[in-house]
């Protein structure tokens, strides 16, 4: 590491992803080719909330990338009690935290009801959100911690059979767009095993027109400013940063937008708990997939702080977590 790292940041911020803590047994994935640490993960959260606490440099806000609890709680009736052990632990300290929703959120509790929990950031967090977020029923949001920086949270789910009534429109719409790749009477099984079309499955999801047109606008405004953006998103979008079975059913035309604003420096993610990396070829846009929490083991860790300078991001990471440095564009 240069110079750079010996400076004070402008400000610096947490990153942690797929914690999906349930009070039950370890497992495995689908597949059986990973453990599933269910009880650890709260640990491991308490982990990067102490390391947090202590640093000499205090983040500025936590990113949680989705996932924060596991499906398997809705069948043990736990939902709101795993919820609220999550949260208990990262309200333990005065960070403010930026919940991002996965399909995880989903299979615990509908949309309506996470618009008016804790995990919607903008009721929660000690800032004005007037005029930054999408709209309707679309979790997306923006806000600015520092002068020419902007982080905007987007909404993988929009689009998606997860959260949705079957009766609604959008259920209606989600459906006749998986069909279209996916045959399968399982929606959960991949329509192929090597193409990118593996994406289109009941596990992931995408986003509106409605919010994609909402994201060009704000990323055109930032353009005007001269500010840096970070997205952060459930779901990856750029192939290269993440295996193709955990990318956002419309990637395409999310990385289009992001090609067409240089302001976007950075997109983060979480989902494929393996975790990637890439830097986009056409705009040098970093492109971090952040390894889960619920597949490391309980010697390890998987939690990240992100140090912000004007020329660069520099993550350093805990446990299996990779130091990266993200030089802006
Ligand atoms: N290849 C697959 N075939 C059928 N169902 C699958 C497959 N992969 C995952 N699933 C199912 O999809 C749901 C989400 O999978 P899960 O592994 O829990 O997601 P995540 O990677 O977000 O933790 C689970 O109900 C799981 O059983």
């Amino acid at each position: 590491m240069d110079d750079c790292c010996q400076q004070t940041p402008l400000f610096t911020f947490g990153v942690i992803a797929d914690i999906q803590y349930a009070d039950i047994d370890d497992g495995f994935n689908y597949s059986k080719t990973r453990k599933r640490y269910y009880r650890s993960s709260l640990e491991l959260l308490r982990n990067a909330r102490e390391s947090w606490s202590e640093s000499a440099v205090k983040p500025q806000f936590i990113l949680q990338l989705g996932d924060i609890i596991d499906g398997f709680n809705k069948e043990h009736n736990a939902s709101q009690q795993a919820l609220d052990s999550v949260l208990r632990e990262l309200s333990s300290s005065p960070v403010e935290v930026h919940h991002v929703w996965g399909n995880h959120e989903f299979y615990n509790f509908s949309r309506s009801v996470l618009l008016r929990s804790k995990l919607n950031s903008t009721l929660h967090v000690d800032r004005s959100f007037t005029g930054a977020q999408a709209g309707g029923e679309i979790y997306a949001y923006h806000f600015s911690p520092f002068p020419g920086f902007r982080f905007v949270v987007l909404d993988a789910y929009d689009v998606s059979l997860l959260g949705r009534e079957e009766s609604s429109e959008q259920y209606a719409t989600a459906l006749k767009l998986i069909k279209l790749y996916n045959s399968n009477e399982d929606l959960n099984c991949p329509p192929v095993r090597w193409s990118l079309e593996q994406r289109f499955t009941k596990f992931n999801g995408g986003f509106s027109k409605d919010q994609l047109d909402w994201l060009d606008s704000v990323l055109s405004s930032a353009d005007e400013k001269g500010e840096k953006v970070t997205i952060v998103s459930h779901l990856p979008v750029h192939p290269d940063s993440t295996d193709p079975i955990c990318l956002a059913w419309n990637h395409d035309e999310l990385l289009d937008i992001i090609r067409s604003h240089f302001s976007v420096v950075c997109f983060m993610a979480g989902h494929d708990h393996d975790g990637g990396y890439t830097r986009d070829k056409q705009t040098g846009v970093h492109h971090l997939t952040l390894e889960g929490v619920i597949e490391t083991p309980p010697c390890s860790n998987a939690f990240g702080t992100v140090s912000v300078y004007e020329d660069r991001m520099v993550l350093k990471g805990k446990g299996r977590i990779t130091d990266r440095v993200f030089l802006f564009p």
